[in-house]
């Protein structure tokens, strides 16, 4: 039996969707039911129904967007990097291993020769660089808990998009919102990214850090072409002059935009969607709210 913490989220949606299709027993542990985030309460339900697998997909990413998170540290600190030192002792307790979804968001640009940021870089907006969101620092955070801890997955999702029109979906941000920014970015499918995790997870790979997008990079620009080609929406989409514009306009917060590598989850022999044909293929099935 696997545990899915925060289950009830849009990440953890995909999840449960997964796991049913695939008929493997899962629990959903949701806050108001057992509050998974005091290590007692996780260790000794942990101990109980001692499941084989746990999957974190909580944490806290403001709403709409992670703007809200600047107005709620709090909540986004202990829900991204308080929480995960939390599961980690109950997991380590438990003696249970598992996966934590974590964000690419804690990179911005490329590497200096215009590749993808490996799981081996260092990440570049963070507290420490002092450069980013407050989300993004706790995401980075998050992860330098980990640091050390053994049976964990580190599963880096960015900007999920999939077919159904859905506010957290980035097909449907584009689509809705009144300007765009241009920028180049590595992105994930979100049920490609599900089903690569757990994938990690049923052919037994080494634990570690894993960047789970899809293969490729691509510019608000070619996203907005291929949603024009499909007829999903064929509009005229106005973009921002630049991205100060978009600070003074449309954010409270910088957003990364970067170009990441999963060759290492290829060469564990995981593969994903080059990430045109997987905005083509979702673009194809669209599924209008
Ligand atoms: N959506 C995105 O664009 C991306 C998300 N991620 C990561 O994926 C994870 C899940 O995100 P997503 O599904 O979008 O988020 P949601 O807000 O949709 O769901 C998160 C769930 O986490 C649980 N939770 C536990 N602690 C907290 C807390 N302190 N504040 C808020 N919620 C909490 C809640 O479940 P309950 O109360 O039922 O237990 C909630 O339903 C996060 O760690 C996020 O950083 C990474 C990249 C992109
Ligand atoms: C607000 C806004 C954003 N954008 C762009 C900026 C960026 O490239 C893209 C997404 O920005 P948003 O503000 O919608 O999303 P943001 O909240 O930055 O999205 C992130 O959420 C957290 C949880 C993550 O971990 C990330 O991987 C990512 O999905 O859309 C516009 O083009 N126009 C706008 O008006």
């Amino acid at each position: 039996m696997i545990y899915l913490l925060g289950g009830s989220g849009y990440v953890g949606q995909a999840y449960q969707d997964l796991l049913t299709r695939k008929n493997i027993p899962f629990k959903n542990l949701r806050r108001a039911d057992l509050d998974y985030t005091q290590v007692d309460k996780l260790t000794a339900a942990l101990q109980a129904d001692r499941p084989e697998f746990l999957i974190n997909a909580a944490g806290y990413t403001g709403k709409p967007n992670v703007d809200a998170c600047e107005t709620d540290k709090a909540e986004c600190l202990f829900g991204n990097a308080v929480l995960p030192g939390r599961i980690a002792a109950a997991c380590a307790a438990a003696d249970v291993p598992w996966g934590h979804v974590s964000s690419g968001c804690i990179y911005t640009g490329s590497r200096p020769d215009g590749t993808g940021f490996t799981e081996e870089d260092t990440p570049n907006f963070s507290f420490r660089t002092d450069n980013c969101s407050f989300y993004s620092g706790t995401k980075a955070l998050g992860e330098e808990t980990l640091v050390g801890v053994d049976n964990v997955y580190i599963w880096r999702l960015r900007i999920p998009f999939d077919h159904r029109d859905n506010p957290r979906n980035y097909i449907t941000k584009l689509l809705r919102y009144q300007r765009l920014l241009e920028a180049e970015n590595s992105i994930s499918q979100l049920h490609e990214f599900v089903e690569a995790t757990f994938a990690c997870w049923e052919k037994r790979i080494p634990f570690g850090t894993y960047n789970v997008t899809n293969p490729g990079h691509i510019t608000t620009r070619e996203v907005v072409d291929l949603i024009k080609e499909s007829g999903v929406c064929t509009k005229d989409f106005d973009f921002f002059a630049d991205e100060d514009e978009f600070m003074q306009i449309a954010a409270k917060t910088p957003r990364s935009n970067c170009v990441m590598t999963s060759a290492k989850l290829a060469a564990a022999g995981i593969e994903m969607t080059e990430v045109h044909d997987a905005l083509r293929q979702a673009l194809s099935e669209w599924v209008p709210a």
